[in-house]
């Protein structure tokens, strides 16, 4: 059997935090455990509130900064153990593309000049050879090729996400990771976007790990979906099944936040209560039940494993409970 593209295995980070002049540094468990793999032409959305630990996700599988405990692998390689020379190629194989497309280019260069930077950094293609490669990349992202030559704020914020992606894919990566995408732009451009995601990802057979803190958005795109609380997955598994019945209450009220038309929806929809919990001080047992309206005495006193339930994993005991997977005793009202 081959090893996944990407694995994932308990991959966790921390960070340590001064919390003033009189108190004990504190630390932060940004990321606490998550393992998931992803494969070729596949898209892995990773959901969750502000805070959840999304970003911190992308930043370890971009090799920005490393983790604490856990592993990476990339083909069967973990990059831990990986030398220079390996690990300049897999970094190669793994690009970014960031929320803000104002911020991430830079407003002196041309477009062509940063959409070619990367091969001028990593191969060594003549100037030429890069600009006509820069030029043939912007007409894959439908741009016109002939703005090659102008600057960044000449371009609208959709515009603009299509040059950061550009760039990103310019060097033929494997893996593309999309920290909220489309968040920054106006609900009328995201379709076109995530269109082209969607079509670079047929053509290139890209791997996508898709961050976003809006179920909505990721529904066409996702295969499988990773919904995050307080550093920890907390339902994960098939899109299809996710979106059609979550069963962890957290992402029922992410899904229930989303906008609709159904007029049953709206009028069921799940408001929840309180702000996601320090992170300095997690809630004992389910990070999520002080928030929780199905929760039992059990979620206060014991962390649920995420378990399978109905063609996925939750980690959720009334939702065990439910499914029959763990005791009856489980779902006794606190
Ligand atoms: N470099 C850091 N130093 C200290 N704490 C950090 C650092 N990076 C993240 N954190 C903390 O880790 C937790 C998770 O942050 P992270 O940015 O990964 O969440 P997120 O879900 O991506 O949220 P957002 O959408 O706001 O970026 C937060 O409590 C955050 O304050």
């Amino acid at each position: 059997m081959t090893a996944p593209l990407l694995e994932a295995r308990n991959l966790a980070r921390t960070y340590s935090v001064s919390r003033g002049p009189f108190r004990p540094a504190g630390v932060v468990h940004a990321l606490a455990d998550a393992s998931f793999t992803l494969e070729p032409g596949r898209t892995l959305a990773v959901v969750g509130e502000s805070g959840s630990g999304k970003s911190t996700l992308a930043r370890l599988v971009t090799m920005i900064e490393r983790p604490s405990a856990g592993s990476l692998t990339i083909d069967g390689i973990d990059i831990a153990r990986a030398d220079r020379a390996t690990l300049k190629t897999l970094r190669r194989d793994v690009q970014i593309v960031f929320q803000n497309p104002y911020g991430s280019l830079n407003p002196r260069q041309t477009i062509a000049q940063q959409i070619a930077e990367p091969l001028e950094i990593n191969t060594d293609m003549s100037a030429a050879d890069r600009r006509a490669e820069a030029v043939a990349m912007l007409a894959k992202v439908g741009l016109r090729p002939e703005h090659a030559d102008r600057f960044p704020h000449m371009f609208s914020g959709g515009q603009r996400q299509r040059i950061a992606i550009a760039r990103a894919v310019i060097l033929k990566p494997r893996i593309l990771v999309l920290d909220e995408p489309v968040s920054a732009l106006d609900v009328s451009v995201r379709a076109q976007v995530l269109n082209l995601l969607a079509d670079l990802q047929d053509e290139l057979g890209l791997a996508y790990l898709f961050v976003s803190h809006d179920l909505s958005v990721v529904r066409h795109i996702a295969d499988e979906v990773l919904v995050m609380y307080l550093g920890r997955a907390v339902e994960q598994g098939d899109s299809e099944a996710i979106f059609s019945a979550p069963k962890h209450p957290y992402t029922e009220a992410l899904l229930s936040a989303t906008p609709s038309a159904d007029p049953e929806r709206v009028r069921n929809r799940i408001v929840l209560k309180g702000e996601l919990p320090s992170p300095f001080a997690p809630p004992s047992g389910c990070a999520f039940n002080p928030r929780c309206w199905k929760r039992v005495e059990r979620c206060v006193a014991e962390r649920p494993p995420l378990a399978e339930i109905a063609g996925r994993k939750a980690a959720c005991w009334v939702a065990m409970a439910e499914a029959g997977t763990n005791s009856r005793e489980a779902a006794v009202p606190a």
